[in-house]
Parts: C-alpha cells; sequence; structure tokens
C-alpha cells in the first residue's frame, strides 16, 4: 500500500506522517507537494499537521484552494482512505470533505498533552483494530481544536455513526466531545489528536499505531492481498 503524505507550506508534522506508514507500519510513502494536481497511483492520502499558509485567514481556509485539494477530492470520491489529523482535519473541514467548523480553544490557549479518547466507532477502515469503546491515550497540540456544527448536523453525525473519537474530557469545548469525525461513506477521517506521534512506546504511547494498522488491514482485505 502506497501512501501519499501533502506537504503544504507549513505544515511541520509531516516528517511524523512518514516516519508512522513507512518506518513503523512498514508501508510505502511518498511526500507530496501542495503544487501537485494528481495522486495516481496512491492508494491513501494523509494530510498532516502543522500551519499551512500561517494559519491565515483560519485555519486551512487558504491550504484548501491548494492545487492538490482537487486530487485529494477525487481520492476521496473514489473511496480511497482520506485522513486529515489536525490541520489536516481543518483543511478537511475548510474544503467541505467533512462537516463543520473549527474554534478556537474555548481557554484560548494552546493546548500540548497526551489525552485519553474514547474509541466510538469500530466500524471504519481506520479503527478496525480498536475495541469498541476503548479508551487510548493520543496527543494533542492545537490552538483552535473546538469542533462546531449546528444540532442538525450534529443529529446527522450521530445518526450515521460519523463520530468516530471522543475525549474522555472535554479539553477545548468542542460540540459533544468530538476529537474526530468521518465522512458519511466514512472513507475520510477527520481528527484533532496526533496518532502518528503515538506510534511507539518511547514517544509516550503507541496507541495510533492500530489506526495507522487498520487502514493497512482494510486496504488488504479490499485488493485481496494476504501475504
Ligand atoms: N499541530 C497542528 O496541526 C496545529 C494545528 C493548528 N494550526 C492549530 O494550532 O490549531
Amino acid at each position: 500500500m502506497k501512501f501519499a503524505v501533502i506537504v503544504f507550506p507549513g505544515s511541520n508534522c509531516d516528517l511524523d506522517m512518514y516516519h508512522a506508514v513507512k518506518d513503523e507500519l512498514g508501508a510505502e510513502a511518498e511526500y507530496v507537494w501542495h503544487e501537485e494536481t494528481s495522486l495516481a497511483g496512491f492508494d491513501g492520502v494523509l494530510l498532516p499537521g502543522g500551519f499551512s499558509y500561517g494559519d491565515y485567514l483560519r485555519t486551512g481556509a487558504i491550504a484548501r484552494f491548494s492545487p492538490i485539494m482537487n486530487a485529494v477530492k477525487q481520492a476521496a470520491e473514489e473511496g480511497k482512505p482520506v485522513l486529515g489529523v489536525c490541520n489536516g482535519f481543518q483543511i478537511l473541514l475548510e474544503a467541505g470533505l467533512l462537516p463543520g467548523a473549527m474554534l478556537r480553544n474555548e481557554k484560548l490557549k494552546f493546548i500540548c498533552a497526551p489525552v485519553k479518547l474514547v474509541v466510538e466507532n469500530t466500524g471504519t477502515p481506520f479503527t478496525a483494530a480498536y475495541d469498541d469503546g476503548q479508551e487510548i491515550t493520543i496527543p494533542v497540540a492545537h490552538g483552535e481544536g473546538n469542533y462546531f456544527c449546528d444540532e442538525a448536523t450534529l443529529k446527522q453525525l450521530k445518526d450515521n455513526k460519523q463520530i468516530v473519537f471522543t475525549y474522555k474530557n472535554n479539553i477545548n469545548g468542542s460540540v459533544a466531545n468530538i476529537a474526530g469525525i468521518t465522512n458519511k461513506a466514512g472513507n475520510v477521517l477527520g481528527m484533532m489528536p496526533h496518532p502518528e506521534r503515538a506510534v511507539d512506546q518511547l514517544l509516550g504511547s503507541k496507541d495510533g499505531l492500530a489506526l495507522f494498522q487498520s487502514i493497512l488491514s482494510h486496504w488488504r482485505e479490499k485488493n485481496a492481498i494476504t501475504s
């Protein structure tokens, strides 16, 4: 399986993401600069964290116009797994690939800490290797992680089981403790916590590794690869 790690001006978690899938998961990976227009030959797309375009005008608001975003949309429509972490999640929201919007953290402070998450849905390509209701520890590092959506959208998210991760304790004011959601089809996941920073016990937790293993297993099953 070959992953594209999209690099925007201001990305700063691209190396961590590359390390997670290449060295820890053992898959193929390549960096793709945001000015590229094609993702042909890639089986999965990873939008890493950071401060694309310095977080002006809103987080992700400029990056969503990057040329590569049309190819990201196409990959999503083709059913390929698309994962946006932190700034990647913010870009997916601005691009309309996921519903809702991100506000500044309730207490207006940047939060950088390991947090406890609850796995709410294991029926996705990203979470099959977890147990339902499992508590995992994954670090966050964001100033704008306060997820917001209106009540009608929240109802849809709940009805379609699109809420995949919640914070055990609400750290930033997010509606319904939301830490990560998928699109309706389930192949696009946005999450504020950084699974790529939790792939080795040396980093304090390896609870993020199962997310990448889930993607790989799902891809192997879909493509009937047994070895
Ligand atoms: N680690 C990150 O991706 C930072 C996210 C974002 N730019 C924020 O501070 O909200």
